[in-house]
């Protein structure tokens, strides 16, 4: 008979995964996709059970990794929530299994997965596609994301100045006050965007909140938001200038508004550049649309559970 799953909570992740030990994991991953080798790395693009009642979905994200041995899948809840609601927008789960048997070795947390590893592919994006005297990043949305954001874009880079604008001047505020370093709030997403290099847009915004005619040309846009294909975080204009980096075409051609709906093309997934298979066209402006990937957290809970093992070695 096969152990019981071992649980690992949200305290025990955010103990047990770091960034410098997650984004070469990730790095790796994405190379790995985007060559589409099944024995590599076999993931469905995610199937959305709408939560009509609710005003959400039920997103099923699983991920197989033959030659690893690693075999999961991730549960997410994501809602519409109107604005002064004080329940989540997004709670995951991360099962963990054995490819062999089938057996569950672990169940987790999966929203700092969730939140750690998107932050973390965008610093990635940003690595590969920012110009290299890159000063200036701006956060347009103040939650979840936008902390893991600024966490590992402070801890990867040296950025002069760091601007956050919330739709609500109140939210802006209050990120200021909960990050360790200094940020500027704004009141005018035009003004926290104008002379920026890198943008993160993380938002839950089913319009534009950023313009093309706003973006110096030359930055790097990572879009992190609008994960539906009728939802929107940027505007046409910016779509069909920029370079279009994505994390998954399959993904982005199911599920992202911002490139069903403008009908902007694909240059290459982030995985393409890792690979050298593509160019990371810095010099031009660039847009990463990130909509998340079951393997980018399937290397995330293995290495929770590599951590976790180490960890319970030890006592
Ligand atoms: N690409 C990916 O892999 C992932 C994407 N996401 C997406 O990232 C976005 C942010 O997620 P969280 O930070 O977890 O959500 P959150 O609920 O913690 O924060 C959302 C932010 O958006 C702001 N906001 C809400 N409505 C807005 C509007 N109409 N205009 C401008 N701002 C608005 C809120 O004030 C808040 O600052 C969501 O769209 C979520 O679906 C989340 C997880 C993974
Ligand atoms: O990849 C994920 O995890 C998510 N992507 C889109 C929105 C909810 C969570």
């Amino acid at each position: 008979m096969s152990q019981p799953p071992v649980v690992i909570w949200a305290p025990a992740v955010k103990r047990l995964l770091h960034y410098k030990d997650l984004v070469p994991r990730l790095e790796e991953v994405l190379g790995k996709f985007s060559k589409r080798d099944s024995a590599e790395v076999l993931q469905p693009v995610r199937t959305a059970v709408p939560l009509q009642k609710h005003n959400g979905f039920m997103l099923s994200m699983p991920a197989y990794m033959e030659n690893t041995g690693i075999l999961s899948t991730k549960l997410v809840c994501l809602y519409k929530r109107n604005e002064g609601s004080t329940l989540p927008s997004t709670q995951a789960t991360m099962l963990l299994l054995d490819p062999e048997c089938g057996n569950m070795k672990a169940v987790m947390d999966g929203e700092v997965i969730t939140h750690m590893r998107t932050a973390a592919v965008s610093a990635i994006s940003a690595k590969l596609l920012m110009h290299p005297e890159a000063e200036v990043l701006t956060i347009l949305g103040t939650g979840k994301q936008a902390l893991s954001h600024y966490d590992v874009f402070t801890e990867m880079f040296a950025f002069k100045e760091v601007r956050v604008w919330s739709h609500t001047r109140q939210r802006a505020d209050v990120f200021c006050q909960h990050v360790p370093g200094p940020v500027k709030a704004f009141t005018s997403a035009e003004e926290a965007v104008r002379g920026a290099d890198v943008i993160v847009t993380v938002t839950r915004s089913t319009e534009p909140v950023l313009f093309g005619a706003w973006v110096k040309p030359g930055a790097h846009v990572s879009a992190v938001g609008a994960c539906r294909p009728d939802w929107r975080e940027l505007d046409d204009a910016l779509m069909k200038e920029a370079v279009l980096y994505v994390d998954s075409r399959e993904g982005a051609m199911a599920e992202s508004g911002d490139v069903i709906l403008s009908g902007a093309k694909v240059f290459a997934e982030l995985g393409d550049v890792v690979n050298g298979a593509k160019p990371a066209l810095r010099e031009k402006t660039t847009v990463f649309k990130s909509l998340g990937m079951g393997a980018q957290d399937a290397v995330s809970a293995q290495l929770v559970f590599e951590q976790w093992k180490t960890e319970a070695g030890q006592h």
